[in-house]
């Protein structure tokens, strides 16, 4: 075998160089969050917004000829690293049958190490993340034929009660056209660019364009009605999901909750909310 030109060792000795200096930022980087880990006195240690943050900020500024979606894996394996160092944090995922695909986008989110377990019905993978078995439960988004809907399992006021806090991937559907949301019991995080899901409960015999029209009035016009079920007291939840952050004792709740519009609206909840996830063209 012929040896490399002299010009390539010396391109390697840069990339050597290189790795060094990055390796050291990324040292003085996990001291950092040391720091921050100790400043949370008991603070949740998965920051999900934050992340949000990052990983746009970051994506907006990548020149390099990686693609950005390549930037982002390396992030998400970084991140969910740092958050394992600050405390205990396990993943609990949906996965009706091997090659479901929900485990990919729980480990390329989560990253390839963070303790995971897989479970075969949605309620399960709730119940992981209510009892503190897992910190976070990665489901498949809400469907109007799901036969056992997990939703209704997240339903409370309480703000350490599981909320949806992110949707998967990041990146957007990926190849298998996968998405998922991801609940962890904790409030929700602002980002600059959000979306909200609700549990609005109606009367049973409420009509589309009532619906909307309350929830327009109210300053939550719905994006998209995810589902909706007859509960026990002849009663309707609606689950939709709104553009923006909507916070639990957010006005807009509050004047819905309130609304008089011949007993259409009869109570209105957070069930969470998740940082939007990235357009296609942030990331060409
Ligand atoms: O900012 C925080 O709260 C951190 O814990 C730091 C950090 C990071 O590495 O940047 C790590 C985990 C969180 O989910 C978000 C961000």
């Amino acid at each position: 075998m012929s040896r490399p030109p002299a010009s390539l060792d010396s391109l390697r000795d840069e990339i050597d160089a290189l790795d060094d200096q990055m390796l050291d930022l990324l040292m003085q980087r996990c001291a950092v969050v040391d720091r921050i880990a100790a400043a949370k006195q008991g603070g949740p240690i998965l920051r999900p917004g934050r992340e949000a943050m990052i990983l746009r900020r970051l994506v907006g500024r990548w020149k390099g000829s990686m693609p950005k979606r390549n930037l982002v894996r390396i992030w998400r394996e970084l991140l969910s690293g740092l958050v394992g160092v600050q405390g205990p944090f396990s993943i609990a995922v949906w996965m009706p049958e091997r090659g479901a695909g929900y485990l990919e986008v729980a480990r390329n989110q989560y990253g390839a190490y963070t303790p995971t377990s897989s479970h075969q019905s949605p309620s399960q993978v709730v119940r992981e993340v209510t009892s503190g078995n897992a910190t976070v439960g990665i489901l498949p988004l809400p469907r109007w034929e799901d036969e056992a809907p997990w939703w209704p399992l997240i339903l409370s006021n309480a703000p350490d009660a599981p909320h949806i806090v992110a949707r998967l991937p990041l990146t957007g559907p990926g190849p298998m056209g996968i998405e998922a949301l991801a609940i962890a019991c904790m409030t929700p995080e602002q980002t600059e660019d959000d979306h909200s899901v609700l549990a609005v409960e109606t009367g049973p015999d409420i009509s589309r364009s009532a619906f909307t029209d309350v929830l327009t009035t109210a300053g939550l016009p719905p994006r998209a009605v995810w589902d909706a079920r007859p509960t026990a007291d002849d009663a309707r939840i609606h689950v939709i999901e709104v553009r923006g952050f909507v916070q639990p004792d957010d006005t807009r709740l509050l004047a819905l909750r309130g609304a008089s519009d011949g007993g259409g609206i009869r109570n209105a909840l957070l069930l969470g909310a998740y940082a939007t996830p990235l357009p296609a063209d942030a990331l060409e």
